[in-house]
């Protein structure tokens, strides 16, 4: 930090005020956080890189921008989420994930919009004493607006529920072959912590995704891949934030 500069970051994220614009991506990745703000914004600045979890704004479309790695899990999404809105007030947050897939209808690379999100996490259970089965869903109006550029980019997206999951390696794939008679498509580990907040605290969330690995079929892309090549999704994310 220059000196003479007063530190105003909040707890985990290095940003002074006014440096977050008030929509946001969230990759899980942070080298995707990267990627995504060297591919697609224009003059992209780094505010944080408190614990290599970057973020970056720009512009696009004219737009401001800015895209943050939230790490992988509900807690760590759940800080980053809480921190961008409560501290650096956020109103709009779209997250850009891999998935692995359970239905067999769904494919390798394809992109997935999230409308709810079930969850094996413990932290709805708390927050409502175990009483309430809370269902976490993505705002209506960004749900609505990216199936409408999806289908402008003709990019096929599939409208869904998901789980977001607590563990990536399970010893309950049974569970999963349940899900997917419920309609549930995919798995990954971060949108019902997302959606929560963001209902809470009366910002606007939805998960988009692509398919990274098919729990069917064991298929899977590269690190690299998941790093760098999810550019669909990317893109419809980008047009639905700054709309
Ligand atoms: O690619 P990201 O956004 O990190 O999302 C998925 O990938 C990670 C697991 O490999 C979890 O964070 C899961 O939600
Ligand atoms: O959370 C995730 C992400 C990708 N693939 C999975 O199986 N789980």
């Amino acid at each position: 930090m220059p000196p003479g500069r007063i530190e105003l970051m909040s707890t985990h994220i290095g940003a002074q005020p006014g440096e977050i614009a008030d929509r946001v991506l969230l990759p899980g990745d942070p080298l995707r956080a990267k990627w995504i703000a060297e591919t697609y914004l224009e003059d992209a600045k780094c505010y944080s890189t408190v614990r290599n979890m970057f973020g970056f704004t720009g512009t696009y479309r004219g737009v401001r921008v800015s895209v943050q790695g939230t790490g992988m899990g509900m807690p760590s999404a759940s800080i980053y989420s809480h921190e961008l809105i409560n501290d650096y007030g956020v109103n709009t947050l779209i997250r850009v994930g891999s998935c692995g897939a359970l239905s067999e209808s769904i494919k390798l690379r394809d992109v997935i919009a999230a409308i709810g999100s079930s969850t094996d996490s413990n932290m709805n259970r708390m927050r409502f004493d175990g009483l309430i089965d809370y269902a976490p869903v993505a705002d209506f109006g960004l749900l609505r607006k990216s199936v409408d550029v999806a289908e402008a980019r003709g990019i096929p997206m599939h409208v869904g529920p998901i789980l977001a999951a607590d563990a990536f390696y399970t010893d309950r794939p049974d569970l999963y072959d349940t899900l997917a008679d419920y309609g549930v498509l995919a798995v990954e580990m971060e949108s019902a912590a997302l959606y929560t907040i963001a209902a809470r605290f009366k910002a606007r969330a939805l998960t988009v995704l692509t398919v990274s690995d098919h729990i069917k079929t064991g298929e899977r892309t590269t690190a690299q891949e998941r790093e760098q090549t999810f550019g669909q999704m990317v893109e419809i994310a980008l047009d639905t934030v700054i709309a």
